[in-house]
C-alpha cells in the first residue's frame, strides 16, 4: 500500500480509500432519517452498482482503490485488537442498559470471522438478533428506534469525513453527530494497527474524542503550504486552531491554515459542498455563499496560533496565496441561482480531482458540468441515482491516500 502523501487537492491521484455501501443502507428507516443524516431511502442494489462504477472509473485511470472495511479487517492483527474494537464500538454505540450491552458484546464475540464482525458493526444490530424482544407490551409501538440495539452507519460511504489525510499525517476526526462518531473507529484502528503502517506509523494532527468537532469534508489541501478548513455546521473554530497548531508545528512544511466561515445549515454542512479545487486557478464555488464567506488566516508564531482577518474576497485571497493571476470560479448555470441551488443539492460543486483539470463528477449536474467542460476540464461522469441521496458527491465519497506532489 502507498504511504500517505497528500500535499495537494489536484496532484495525480495514485490511491484512495472508499467504502462500498452495504446492508447498512437497508436499515435507513424513514422515521430514523433525521438521526441517520439521510433525506431519502436509497436502494442498496443500485447504490452498489453505481459505487462499483465509481471505483471502476478510478481504477481505469490508474488509481489503486482500497476499501475501508477490508483495511479494517486486515488491521485486526491480534486478539487484543479485536477485543479493543468490540469494546470501543460498544462504548460509542449508545446502547441502553448493562443487560443489553452484555448481550451485544456476547453477540459480537460470537462472530468469529473478522470481516463479518466489521460488516455487522456497520450494518446495525436489531434487538431480535441478540435475543431481545422489541415488541414487549411496554415498548412504544410507533417507534422503530426500539427495534435497534445499535444503529447502522449508513454514512460510512462518505469516507471523506471521519478522517482527513493531510501531508504525511492523519487528522482523525471528532464527529458532529453521535451516529457518525462511531465511523472513526475504523480509521483509527487502521492507522494504528494496519501492517502497512507497522514500521512507519503516521502522526496525528487531531484526535477522535477531542472537545471540538472537525470533519474531513471541511478540509481542503490547497497547496503544500496551505490548508483550507471550513467553519461549518460540522467543524468548530476551536478544533481548527488545535489542528492548525499540530499541523504547522510538524515537519510536513505547511505554513498556514485558511478558515472559511460558512452559513450553518444542512445543505452547506461541509466546505466541499460549496467549494472544490480543480486547478491552481480554477474552483467550483456555490454563488449562494460568495458574499457571506468570512476568511481568517492562521499562522504559527512562537508556538502559538496567530489569527488574522482577511475579509470576504475569496478570489483575491486565493490568487494571492496560490500565486496566480486571478482565479476562475465555476458558479452559475444558464438559469443562475435556479441551476446553482438545484445542483448544489445534488453535489454538483463537489468534484474529485484525479489530476489537475481532471475530475470525477455526478452526471446529473448538467449546468455545472457544461461550465467545467467549457473551461477545458476533463470530466469523468458518474451515472447514478441512489448515491446522491445521501447528500454527498464524488469528493465526499473518497479519501485520497496518495497523490503525486504538484507544487
Ligand atoms: N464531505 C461531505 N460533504 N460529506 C457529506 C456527508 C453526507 C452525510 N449524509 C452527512 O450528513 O454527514
Amino acid at each position: 500500500m502507498d504511504k500517505i502523501n497528500v500535499f495537494s487537492e489536484i496532484g495525480k491521484l495514485n490511491s484512495i480509500i472508499l467504502h462500498r455501501p452495504g446492508e447498512e443502507l437497508t436499515n435507513i428507516v424513514p422515521s430514523l432519517m433525521d438521526e441517520l443524516l439521510f433525506d431519502e431511502v436509497p436502494y442498496l442494489k443500485n447504490a452498489q452498482i453505481e459505487h462499483d462504477r465509481f471505483a471502476d472509473i478510478l481504477r481505469d485511470n490508474g488509481v489503486e482503490v482500497h476499501y475501508i472495511e477490508k483495511l479494517a479487517k486486515e488491521s485486526i492483527v491480534s486478539d487484543e485488537i479485536r477485543q479493543e474494537l468490540i469494546e470501543t464500538f460498544i462504548d460509542e454505540a449508545s446502547i441502553r442498559g448493562l443487560e443489553e450491552i452484555k448481550l451485544v458484546r456476547e453477540y459480537l464475540e460470537s462472530i468469529k470471522d473478522n470481516q463479518k464482525l466489521i460488516d455487522k458493526m456497520i450494518a446495525g444490530i436489531r434487538k431480535e438478533e441478540i435475543g431481545l424482544k422489541s415488541n414487549s407490551i411496554l415498548s412504544r409501538k410507533d417507534s422503530v428506534r426500539e427495534f435497534y440495539s445499535t444503529l447502522p452507519m449508513p454514512n460510512l460511504y462518505f469516507t471523506r469525513d471521519t478522517f482527513a489525510l493531510v501531508g504525511s499525517g492523519v487528522c482523525m476526526n471528532t464527529m458532529w453527530s453521535n451516529v457518525r462518531q462511531r465511523e472513526s473507529i475504523f480509521g483509527d484502528m487502521i492507522f494504528k494497527n494496519h501492517p502497512a503502517f507497522k514500521d512507519n506509523k503516521p502522526k496525528y494532527y487531531y484526535n477522535k474524542n477531542s472537545n471540538y468537532t472537525l470533519e474531513g469534508g471541511d478540509v481542503i489541501v490547497l497547496s503544500n503550504k496551505i490548508v483550507a478548513v471550513g467553519i461549518s455546521q460540522r467543524t468548530e473554530g476551536k478544533a481548527i486552531v488545535e489542528f492548525a497548531k499540530n499541523l504547522l508545528s510538524s515537519d510536513d512544511g505547511f505554513e498556514k491554515v485558511l478558515c472559511l466561515a460558512l452559513p450553518i445549515s444542512r445543505s452547506t454542512m461541509h466546505l466541499d459542498t460549496v467549494f472544490t479545487m480543480i486547478d491552481k486557478d480554477l474552483f467550483t464555488v456555490y454563488p449562494g455563499i460568495r458574499g457571506s464567506l468570512e476568511i481568517l488566516e492562521l499562522t504559527l508564531q512562537d508556538g502559538e496560533i496567530k489569527i488574522k482577518e482577511l475579509g470576504k474576497d475569496i478570489e483575491r485571497v486565493l490568487s494571492e496565496n496560490l500565486g496566480t493571476d486571478g482565479v476562475t470560479f465555476i458558479e452559475n448555470g444558464p438559469r443562475g441561482m435556479i441551476d446553482a441551488e438545484i445542483e448544489q443539492w445534488s453535489d454538483g460543486y463537489n468534484t474529485l480531482a484525479i489530476g489537475p483539470r481532471e475530475v470525477v463528477v455526478y452526471e446529473r449536474n448538467d449546468a455545472i458540468n457544461e461550465l467545467l467542460y467549457k473551461n477545458n476540464v476533463k470530466l469523468h461522469k458518474l451515472v447514478e441515482g441512489e448515491l446522491s441521496r445521501g447528500r454527498g458527491g464524488p469528493r465526499c465519497m473518497s479519501m485520497p491516500l496518495n497523490r503525486d506532489n504538484y507544487f
